[in-house]
């Protein structure tokens, strides 16, 4: 089966005409964009959605998805409606594009490579990236397969123990909504989600800001076993602060802002949080608990997601303008990243975070790991003064203070 590739700049690109990059015009990219195809719905209809590797060579030519015929999901007409508002808006992508960043993790801590061809190659594919899907593939990040894999198979052999010995780091209120929790949980859209899941955040002293970080206070909970589970993913989440960091420095100049725009005041002291997640095999969920969702629609909460997921599901799927959920289909060894609620704020609505959803169908537990950057927990986050002046002059989005829009969040999203 055939494909034709869809890679026309479209709708997203609703200030066109303006200047970004430091207001030279966006020429085309040099690199040529990659781009992976895979739509849910032909995805569904043939059983196997991979895209003839001549025409996409970064496909996974591997990679079987079994999946059975599976219904369109039951989104009420009022919520397509809503979805489609400017709040959401997404280009109809039909691929997500995927970036080599290498020269981006080289060379962007040297303010004397700001210039560098290469480097302004990858922010101009961040910057397209940004406007159309909201999510990219990365690869040449420097973190290598091998650990990505450990992760994820530290985190699957976690899953599989025995439930008594999961709870002994349930999550609860006191905890500081750290630790595990058992599918059906976590709630998205009040309706529970078919996975179950490890939370961790950044640690959080009592008192370290005041009343608003209260209910999140805490160190978090890493189980026995594994034994080396704690050190593997200090480590892991070490590597991807700095890695997300770097990325923001490229979409800081993707947006024509300085360099150090996500530092500082803004992201600086950048908070964290790792969502280590299994979805389990529908079959193996008692009926009487079991939805069709893996975890709901919804958009990520602060500045930059990067998710490690397994290399053989077709699960992730990410929602265009015209409401198709195109797969985020495994790349081995990329990162899917998406941009969140932060950055449209910031950007006043330049770049949008969009809605994306897991359905694990196929008859394999699938694991993924989901790294999340955001500002500083105290930062008071509204649209900059640039970004406003190249979007009409008004600010689209009020402040938000980023540890209120986490709480707000964390505790609205578990039935416990
Ligand atoms: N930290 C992040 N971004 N977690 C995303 C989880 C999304 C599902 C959640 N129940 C919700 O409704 O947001
Ligand atoms: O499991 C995934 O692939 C993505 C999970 C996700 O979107 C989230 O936790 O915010
Ligand atoms: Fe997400």
């Amino acid at each position: 089966m055939r494909q034709s590739r869809c890679v026309g700049r479209s709708s997203r690109s609703h200030y066109s005409g303006q200047q970004h990059l430091h207001d030279t015009p966006t020429p085309k990219p040099k690199t040529k964009q990659e781009k992976v195809l895979c739509t849910a719905s032909q995805y569904r209809a043939h059983g196997c959605m991979i895209a003839d590797p001549a025409v996409t060579p970064l496909t996974s030519p591997h990679l079987t998805c079994h999946r059975p015929p599976y219904p369109e999901p039951q989104i009420p007409l009022c919520s397509r409606v809503s979805l489609a508002s400017p709040n959401n808006m997404g280009s109809d992508f039909k691929a997500i594009p995927l970036i080599d960043i290498s020269p981006l993790v080289e060379k962007i801590d040297d303010p004397a490579m700001a210039g560098d061809e290469g480097l302004l190659d990858v922010v101009r594919m961040l910057d397209d990236a940004c406007r159309e899907a909201g999510f990219f593939y990365v690869k040449g990040h420097g973190i290598s397969e091998s650990l990505m894999t450990e992760v994820r198979d530290i985190t699957r052999k976690f899953f599989h123990l025995p439930r008594e010995e999961k709870l002994k780091i349930k999550m609860t209120p006191q905890s500081g909504y750290r630790g595990y929790q058992r599918v059906g949980e976590n709630v998205t859209k009040g309706k529970p989600d078919m996975h179950e899941a490890i939370d961790c955040y950044t640690p959080i002293e009592p008192g370290r800001y005041g009343d608003l970080a209260k209910p999140m206070e805490g160190s978090n909970l890493w189980p026995d076993y594994p034994s080396n589970f704690d050190a593997l993913l200090e480590n892991y989440i070490s590597l991807l602060r700095d890695l997300s960091r770097k990325i923001m420095r490229g979409i800081a100049l993707a947006l024509g802002a300085p360099l150090d725009a996500f530092e500082g005041g803004v992201a600086g002291d950048a908070f964290w949080v790792l969502r280590l997640i299994g979805y389990p095999i529908s079959d193996d969920i008692p009926q009487e608990e079991r939805t069709d969702i893996g975890c709901g629609a919804h958009t990520d909460y602060g500045l930059l997601t990067l998710v490690n997921q397994d290399d053989d599901i077709c699960a992730l799927e990410v929602r265009n303008q015209s409401g198709e959920w195109i797969y985020a289909k495994p790349v081995p060894g990329t990162f899917v990243c998406n941009i969140g609620d932060m950055l449209k704020v910031w950007s006043n609505g330049i770049y949008q975070p969009t809605l994306h959803r897991v359905v694990n169908n196929s008859p394999r537990y699938r694991v993924s790991v989901a790294f999340f950057y955001e500002s500083n927990f105290d930062a008071a986050v509204e649209p900059v003064e640039f970004c406003r002046e190249k979007t009409g002059g008004v600010a689209k989005y009020e402040k938000v203070v980023y540890g209120e829009h986490l709480v707000q969040k964390v505790l609205t999203n578990f039935v416990m």
